[in-house]
Parts: structure tokens; sequence; C-alpha cells
């Protein structure tokens, strides 16, 4: 297509929503007249699936849920007076537990107020909040966050150290849906010893964010914590940015959250509309599904030419990969779907793996975000009649057609800025995309049974280890791995209790490994 045609492609493909100041471009995906005819009944059911479960519907049949966000953004939408004013209490609790915090009201027992945060949490219980503090916190909020996300010993004792003097005036959040997550449980546990061992008393600076009744939500009650927020039955982890999850944390840095939700309100309504031309959300999930053939073959690349959104594909990775990434579709078919997303941000990875892109393997299409406000002021002139933003605008541009030349094809979301209101947007955006794009490939977008397996197999090997330990201790003789196995009941597991000696041994837990490390088969064990 010649530049020309491509113009009058770019105007017949190109939405534009006014009040949100928000371009959607999808006239680089070369897809026809003919293969968005034949996706037609597929919205229709599509539209119609949307509504039902909007109204709802329990759109979640294997956890026999409702599934409910958009309610969040506009409780008037919600299917019971009682889920309406639950969401309407909790905002109003959360905007008063923040003024409180903000005054110095509510305080820790040792300090005049709350300094920082600590936010601890793990998939759709950080990634969201993550992403948000990236994207609009201010540079120098009331309250700093810091984030355990991690069951990772040096990540917690990084932000612990850092933290060290002002332990006394941090607020924790615990954030967990089902409360019984282990790597929140592990972070909690580890911050309520580095409380205790400054002598500081944990309940009183603790705020547990969690399901109504979870084993968290029993804890912080009978421990008598500073406060808990309700994570609702009906919100899924990965949709839960603008539930107490994302709320709390947001508005503590002093985001401003009722512009979040009203981003979020104009977006869900727009792509609400039951046209296809009409609705950014449905033609993401067109394009989606035109770039891998509705079987994922194509990489997701989100490339936001803007640092503040560096983590937007980071979130976009649990929000797309968690709900699309199923073996079987919701008739039992074995289909394996999923969308793989990645990246980071432009133009700074034009000197990463941008080469690949243009170049190399054509298993992607990309996505770029482009913010037409480059900072809030002037900018200097870096040439005449240019700025560093022109340079970022131009590679953005130049990539772009670079990259479509060679056949590679991509979608444009062009934002004003990045403020909380399209931040909201942006987020109920991608839901919507993600639910129609399920919905047309026909799987569960939100249940995850694939994360039970993980999460099995590992507390499988740690009852091994405690069994491994045991017999070493009764024993009081070195052991050969195959002889260990044999007495622990386990003769099949040799490789996994030799992982699991290897790392006690390396971090001095009373296990001694000698032999030739080379070759694991010779190595002797005993207890030390
Ligand atoms: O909030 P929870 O219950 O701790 O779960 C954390 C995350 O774990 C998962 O259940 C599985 O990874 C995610 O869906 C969820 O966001």
């Amino acid at each position: 297509m010649d530049a020309v045609a491509l113009w009058q492609r770019y105007q017949d493909w190109l939405y534009y929503h006014e009040g949100l100041e928000f371009y959607l471009d999808i006239s680089r995906m070369r897809f026809d007249d003919e293969f968005v005819q034949s996706m037609q009944p597929g919205f229709e059911k599509a539209f119609k699936e949307m509504a039902e479960l909007e109204g709802g519907a329990i759109a979640n049949p294997d956890e026999n849920r409702m599934v409910g966000h958009y309610w969040l953004r506009d409780p008037d939408l919600a299917p019971t007076p009682e889920i309406k004013q639950q969401i309407v209490k909790t905002l109003e609790k959360i905007e008063a537990f923040t003024q409180k915090v903000h005054s110095g009201e509510i305080k820790p027992p040792n300090a005049p107020k709350f300094t920082d945060i600590i936010s601890i949490g793990i998939g759709g219980s950080a990634l969201g909040p993550e992403f948000v503090a990236e994207a609009l916190a201010p540079d120098f909020p009331p309250l700093a966050i810091h984030f355990i996300d991690n069951s990772d010993p040096a990540g917690i004792d990084s932000i612990l150290n850092k933290l060290k003097d002002r332990l006394a005036s941090t607020l924790v959040l615990v954030i967990s849906k089902s409360g019984g997550t282990p790597e929140p449980r592990n972070g909690m546990i580890e911050v309520q010893t580095a409380y205790a061992a400054q002598n500081l008393n944990f309940p009183p600076q603790a705020v547990a964010i969690t399901g109504d009744g979870s084993k968290l939500d029993q804890q912080a009650k009978s421990e008598g914590w500073l406060d808990t927020f309700p994570m609702e039955d009906w919100v899924g982890g990965r949709t839960s940015e603008m539930s107490a999850v994302g709320l709390v944390p947001a508005a503590l840095q002093g985001i401003d959250i009722r512009a979040m939700l009203a981003g979020a309100k104009e977006m869900d309504a727009a792509t609400r509309i039951p046209k296809l031309k009409e609705n950014p959300a449905a033609l993401l999930a067109l394009s989606w599904y035109f770039a891998g053939n509705g079987k994922g073959e194509k990489d997701m690349v989100v490339l936001p030419y803007k640092d503040s959104l560096l983590l937007f594909s980071r979130y976009l990775q649990q929000l797309v990969m968690e709900s699309l990434g199923k073996e079987r579709d919701k008739d039992g078919n074995i289909v394996h779907q999923g969308i793989a997303v990645y990246g980071n941000k432009g133009s700074t990875d034009q000197h990463a793996y941008v080469q690949q892109l243009r170049d190399g393997v054509p298993n992607f299409f990309l996505t770029f975000i482009e913010v037409l406000r480059d900072r809030s002021g002037n900018s200097p002139e870096i040439e005449p009649s240019v700025t560093s933003g022109d340079y970022l605008s131009g590679f953005l541009q130049g990539t772009r057609q670079a990259l479509y030349e060679n056949h590679r094809d991509s979608i444009t979301v062009t934002i004003g800025q990045v403020n909380p209101r399209m931040v909201g947007a942006l987020i109920a955006l991608y839901e919507r995309a993600v639910g129609f794009y399920g919905i047309l490939v026909n799987i569960n977008a939100y249940h995850q049974p694939g994360v039970e397996a993980g999460k099995k197999a590992a507390a499988t090997i740690l009852d091994l280890q405690k069994q491994v330990l045991q017999v070493l201790q009764e024993e009081g003789t070195a052991l050969s791995l195959t002889q260990l196995a044999q007495k622990a009941g386990a003769s099949d597991q040799v490789e996994a209790i030799y992982k699991i000696l290897r790392h006690l041994h390396a971090n001095h837990r009373g296990v001694a490994l000698e032999g030739n490390f080379a070759k694991p088969a010779t190595l002797m064990v005993s207890a030390t």
C-alpha cells in the first residue's frame, strides 16, 4: 500500500474518544474487509455475553463467581443494592482512612506520622499497585511506597535495610485476596520479625486487604491490626486495581483515585457500545485475533514511549496471559490458548531488541503507546527547533514505519497525557479487550487452574525437605543421595532431594555435602 492509501486506511480505522483524548490506530494491522466480516458473528456473541457478565451472570463457572470489576467504577451497575452499598462504603472508608493518615490523626505508636508504606502482595495483589505507583505517584508523595512481591530473602532485606530507621513510621499493607498465598505470608512474617527486632508493635502499623473471613482477615482481626479493607469475591486478582487492592496504596501516595475511577468508567461506557468500529476494546480484540490467527501465534510487544508507563507491559502480562493462557476451551477441547506479552519502553528498547523485531523472526505484533504531552512546562531546544520530546516522537514514528515496511504489524494507542484518569481508562480498555478476546476464542478468562499445579508441586518439595531433614538428623552418619532418598521413602525423588540439599548446604542450614559437585551422584550428605 502506498503512502496515500495508508493515510486513507488510517482515517478509515481511526478510533477517537474526545472526552478522554484517546486515539486508537489499527491501520497498520493488515486485515481486510473480508476478515472483519467473518468476525462479526463472534463480536455479536461477545457483546451479548459481556452485557450478561456486567449484569451479574456467573461468568466464571469453575469458581462459581460473578465477574464484577466493572461495578467498582460504576456502582449503579451492581446487580444488587447490597453490592452497590459495599462498593460505595469501601470507597468512602478508603478516603476517610487516607485523610486521617495524611493529617496524622491516624499515626504509628512511636512516630508523629506515617512516612512510608511496605506493600506486601504478589500477582494481581502487586502488579496493579506497582504499575500505578510508577505511572502516577508524585515525585514527593505523602507516603513513599516499597513493594515486597516475592519470597526472595535478599529482596526483602534490601527493602528492610533501606527502611531500617523508618520502620517506626512505616505502614504495612498486606494484600492477598485468598489470604493464604505463601509469598505474601512469608513477606508478612519477615516484616513482623523485623518490627519485633526493633521492639515495634506490628498490629497498630498493619493493614490487611483481603477476602472477608480469609486466614489473613481472621489474623488481622484477632491481633487488632490498624484496619482491614475488603477484597470482594467477585473481583479477580488481575482485575483488582480499582478495588481496595489498588485504591488504598494509590490514595495513600496522594494519587487521585476518584479520577482513576472516572477514567475507567468513561472507558467502560465506550467499550460497552455493541458496534465493532465504535468500540476500542473490540478493535483491540479484533487486531489480536487477526495477528495470531485466533490462536496466539504472535506475541504482543507493548512499547510505551514514556518512562512512567514502564510497568504497563508487566501489568498486562498477567492480565492477558493469566486470563487467556488456557489449555481447554469452555467445551473441554484442548486448545492451548494465550497471547505472550512483553516489552518495556521506547525508545530505550530500540537499542536492545528492536533489531530482532525489524529483521529477525516475525513472531509478534507491536503496540506502541504514544503520549502527546511531553512534560509539564516547556522543553529546552536540543538543536534548533528540536526538543528531546520531538526526538522521542520521531523515534516512535520511525520505528512504526520501519517495522511496517518489513511486514511487522502494529497498533498505536495515543493518549494526551499520563494522569490518573487516563491510567484508569487504559486499565479498563485492556480488561475489556481481554474479556472480548476470551469470548471470541471460547475460553474462561477468569480462572487460573494452571497456577495451582506449580503451587502444589512447591508444597510437595517443602514436605520432602522436612522429611529429608528428619532422616538426616535421625541417622547421624553420612549417606549417599540414593540411600537418603530410600530412607525418606522417596526413591524416585533423588534429583529433587539433591537440589533441596544443595540449597540447604549453601545457606548453612545444618547440612554438609561432600564429594565431587560436578558428579552429584558421588556426593555424601550428613547433618552438621
Ligand atoms: O491475592 P492472592 O490471593 O494472594 O493471589 C495472588 C495471585 O495469585 C494468583 O492466584 C495466581 O498466580 C493470581 O491470580 C493472584 O493475583
